[in-house]
C-alpha cells in the first residue's frame, strides 16, 4: 500500500462503494484544485489510482503538478519547504494477489480529463473473474435492452445516457449515481439511428428516462452536459441518496416524532427559515453564556448592528432587532446579563410591533429526520443574505462604523462563528478558511462570493458525512437546475461562471425572493396565549410548541434542531450541544427562561424589579410628605393658640 491516505482510514469498512470514493475524488471539478492527494487500494479492491505526490528533490521533472502550485500553501504546509513535487498515477488491479507496486499512467498527458478518462478505461476494461463488486456495468448496451426497460416496470427509475463512441459522459453519469438509490443508470451508442429516431433523440448526448410507473421520455436539460445529466437525475423525485448507518435512537418516545413535510420551493428563500434561525440563535445559542462582556459583547453588538441594518424580513422582526441595536448602542455598561438581552427579545407589548416568533419552522432547511439540517442551514442562509443585503442596499451601513467596509458582513460572521457558533470544531474549520483569504476581499460583491465558494468548498468536505441528509446531498451549489448559465464546461471539467454566480446569489438572496409561507402569524393572540401558559406552567419555552417535560438544558434543546440524542459523537448536532453542555450552561438556561406570568401578561424580571423600584420610591415619596405636613400642622397649631410667641 502506497501513502495512506485519510479519508481512506476514515470510511474504511463502511460498506463497499469506494469506485464511488475514488470517482468522487477525481470527477467532480473539487478536484481540479486538490489534484495531488494520495490514494491507495480501496477496501474492495477496485482498480485505484493513486495520484501520489512524491518528492523529487533533484531536478524539475516535467510535467509538474500545476494544481500544486496553486494551492501552494497547502503543499508547503505538509511538506517540507523546497521540496519538488510531482503527479504520479498508479493503479492496482482489484483483488490482485501478487505483490505489486501499481502500473503507471503512462497517457498522453496529465490533464485532470485525461486522468479521469483513464481511470474509467481501467474499470471497464476489468477482466470478468475479478470486476469489483460495487461497480456498475460500463459498456454499452442494446436497443433490445432498452426495449425491455420500458416492458419490465420496474419500480425505479432507468436512464440511458445516449452518446457516441468517443463519448465519456455516459460512463461519468453512471459512475457520478453510484450512492443514489432508485435509480439505475446505463448507456448506449448513437449507432442505431432508426430507434434514436423512433425514441425522439436528435442530438448526442441526450438522456432517455424510463420512469417507475413504465412511461419514459427524453431529459430535458439547458445543456448535453455530465453534470446537467447527474443533477437532473439526483434530484427526481424518490432518488435519495443511500443512507449511512446511523445508531439507533435511544428513545421510544423520540422515535415515535413524525417528520410532517412541508412542500417547498428550492428556488426561493423562506422567511420561516431565516426568523427560526434567529430565534434559536438569540434564545438558545446565546442563552449558553450568563452575561457578555468584553470581546463577547463587542461581537455580539456588532452582530447586532449588521443585523438589524441588514435583516430583509418582517417589519416587527426588524424593528425588534433595530430596538435592540439601540438599547445595545445606548447602554453604558461594560457587562450585560444575557437575561436583559432576552428580556428585550421576549418583548411581548404587541402594541409596540416588536416580534420575533418563538416556534420553530424549517421549510427550506428542513430535513428529512429531526436530528438533520435546521439551524446551521438556516445560519448560512442568514449570512448569504447579508452578504447580498451589504452588496446591494450598502448605504444600509452608514453611520454604524461598517461604512465602506467590503468585508463587514464577513468579519462580524466570522467573529460570530468563533465565539458564540455551537458547533466548535465548524468554528475553528471557518476560522481557518478566513485566515487564509478573508482578507483578500476588496468589494462586496466579492464578499458574497467569497463565503459562496467557501460554503462550496464546507459542502464538498461534507459530502458522504453522517450530518448528510440524504435528500439534501451536499453537492456544488447552485445545481445546473436552479442556474444553468452559472454552469460550463472547459477543456471537459466543469467549472463555474462567477459572473453568472453573483447574479444568482443576488437574486436568490434578496428581499424578492424571500416568502412568507408557513411563517408564524405574527403576534397573533395564540401565539403569546400559548407562550403564557407555558410559562405559567413553569415549562419554559419550547419552540416545538410542546410542554416541556423538565427543566434542563435537554428540554430547552429544541428537538427539532438538535435531534434525540443518539451516540452521534462525529455528528455536527452533538457538537452543536456541546457548547450548551458548558457547566453554567444548565444554569444560564434557567435563568434565561426566567420571564413571569402577571395578571395575564408576560412582564418580564426586568419589568418587575422597575415596578417594585417605581412602588418603593413612591411609598417613601407619600410617607415624606405626610410627615412634612404633619409638622407644619402642628406649628400652625401652636401659632393660633399662641399668636403672641
Ligand atoms: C459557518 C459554518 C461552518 C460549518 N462548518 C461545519 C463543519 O466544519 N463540519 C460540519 O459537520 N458541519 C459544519 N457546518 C454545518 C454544515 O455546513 C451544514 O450547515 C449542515 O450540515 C446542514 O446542511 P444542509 O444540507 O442544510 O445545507 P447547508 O450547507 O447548511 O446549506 C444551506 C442552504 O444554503 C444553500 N447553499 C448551499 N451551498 C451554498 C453556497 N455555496 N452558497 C450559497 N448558498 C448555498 C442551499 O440552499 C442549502 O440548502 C457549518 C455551518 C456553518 C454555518
Amino acid at each position: 500500500m502506497r501513502g495512506g491516505h485519510s479519508l481512506l482510514r476514515r470510511r474504511g469498512g463502511r460498506g463497499c462503494s469506494c469506485c464511488w470514493r475514488w470517482w468522487r475524488q477525481w470527477g467532480p471539478r473539487r478536484a481540479a484544485g486538490r489534484g495531488c492527494t494520495a490514494w491507495a487500494r480501496t477496501p474492495c479492491g477496485c482498480w485505484t489510482a493513486a495520484a501520489c505526490v512524491r518528492p523529487r528533490a533533484t531536478a524539475q521533472p516535467r510535467g509538474w503538478c500545476s494544481s500544486i502550485r496553486r494551492g501552494a500553501a497547502t503543499a508547503s504546509a505538509t511538506h517540507p519547504p523546497g521540496e519538488r513535487w510531482r503527479r504520479t498515477c498508479e493503479y492496482f488491479r482489484a483483488f490482485t494477489k501478487e505483490f505489486t507496486t501499481g502500473e503507471n499512467f503512462k497517457g498522453p498527458d496529465r490533464e485532470l480529463r485525461t486522468v479521469r478518462q483513464t481511470m474509467i478505461d481501467f474499470l471497464q476494461n476489468h477482466t470478468e473473474g475479478s470486476r469489483p463488486p460495487a461497480c456498475p456495468p460500463l459498456d454499452p448496451i442494446q436497443s433490445s435492452d432498452i426495449l425491455s426497460f420500458m416492458d419490465s416496470h420496474s419500480g425505479q427509475y432507468h436512464a440511458v445516457v445516449f452518446e457516441s463512441n468517443g463519448s465519456y459522459v455516459g460512463r461519468e453519469v453512471i459512475l457520478d449515481l453510484i450512492p443514489y438509490d432508485n435509480i439505475m443508470v446505463s448507456r448506449a451508442l448513437d449507432t442505431d439511428k432508426a430507434f434514436l429516431g423512433t425514441l425522439g433523440i436528435s442530438s448526442v448526448p441526450s438522456c432517455y428516462l424510463i420512469y417507475p410507473n413504465g412511461s419514459h421520455g427524453l431529459v430535458n436539460v439547458a445543456k448535453p452536459l455530465r453534470s446537467f445529466f447527474s443533477s437532473y437525475l439526483k434530484s427526481l423525485p424518490d432518488v435519495r441518496k443511500k443512507s449511512l448507518s446511523l445508531p439507533e435512537k435511544p428513545n421510544k418516545e423520540e422515535n415515535s416524532e413524525v417528520v410532517i413535510w412541508k412542500e417547498f420551493d428550492r428556488a426561493k428563500l423562506y422567511t420561516a427559515d431565516l426568523e427560526s434561525g434567529l430565534h434559536y440563535l438569540l434564545r438558545v445559542e446565546l442563552a449558553a453564556h450568563r452575561s457578555l462582556a468584553g470581546a463577547q459583547l463587542k461581537t455580539f453588538k456588532d452582530f447586532v448592528t449588521v443585523i438589524a441594518k441588514l435583516f430583509p424580513g418582517r417589519p416587527p422582526v426588524k424593528k425588534l432587532l433595530e430596538t435592540l441595536h439601540e438599547w445595545l448602542a445606548n447602554l453604558p455598561l461594560d457587562k450585560i446579563p444575557y437575561n436583559a438581552i432576552l428580556d428585550l427579545v421576549n418583548n411581548k407589548m404587541q402594541i409596540s410591533g416588536l416580534f420575533l416568533t418563538s416556534h420553530i419552522t424549517w421549510v427550506g432547511c428542513q430535513g428529512s429526520r429531526l436530528e438533520l439540517r435546521g439551524y446551521p442551514c438556516s445560519l448560512w442562509k442568514l449570512f448569504h443574505t447579508l452578504t447580498v443585503q451589504a452588496s446591494t442596499h450598502p448605504e444600509a451601513l452608514v453611520g454604524t462604523g461598517f461604512e465602506g467596509d467590503p468585508q463587514a458582513v464577513l468579519q462580524t460572521m466570522r467573529r460570530y462563528i468563533r465565539t458564540f457558533f455551537g458547533c466548535k470544531e465548524c468554528g475553528e474549520h471557518f476560522e481557518e478558511m478566513a485566515k487564509e483569504s478573508m482578507d483578500s476581499v476588496k468589494t462586496a460583491d466579492q464578499a458574497v462570493l467569497w463565503l459562496w465558494r467557501k460554503h462550496n468548498m464546507v459542502n464538498s468536505r461534507l459530502a458522504g458525512h453522517l450530518s448528510e441528509d440524504p435528500k439534501f446531498p451536499k453537492v456544488p451549489w447552485p445545481t445546473p437546475d436552479l442556474c444553468p448559465v452559472c454552469h460550463e464546461e472547459i477543456k471537459g471539467l466543469d467549472s463555474w461562471d462567477e459572473e453568472q454566480v453573483l447574479v444568482f446569489l443576488k437574486q436568490h438572496y434578496s428581499r424578492d425572493n424571500l416568502v412568507d409561507t408557513y411563517s408564524v402569524d405574527q403576534g397573533s393572540p395564540g401565539e403569546w396565549e400559548g407562550m403564557g401558559r407555558r410559562q405559567e406552567e413553569g415549562k419554559g419555552l419550547n419552540p416545538s410548541g410542546k410542554a416541556w417535560g423538565h427543566q434542563d438544558t435537554e428540554s430547552l434543546r429544541p428537538a427539532h434542531i438538535l435531534g434525540p440524542r443518539t451516540d452521534l459523537s462525529k455528528s455536527l448536532h452533538h457538537r452543536l450541544d456541546l457548547r450548551l453542555q458548558s457547566p453554567q450552561g444548565p444554569q444560564t438556561l434557567e435563568e434565561a427562561k426566567a420571564v413571569v406570568p402577571f395578571l395575564g401578561v408576560g412582564f418580564s424580571s426586568l419589568d418587575m424589579s422597575l415596578c417594585v423600584v417605581l412602588y418603593v420610591a413612591s411609598s417613601l415619596f407619600l410617607m415624606i410628605m405626610y410627615f412634612f405636613f404633619r409638622v407644619r400642622s402642628k406649628r400652625w397649631k401652636v401659632r393660633l393658640y399662641h399668636p403672641a410667641v
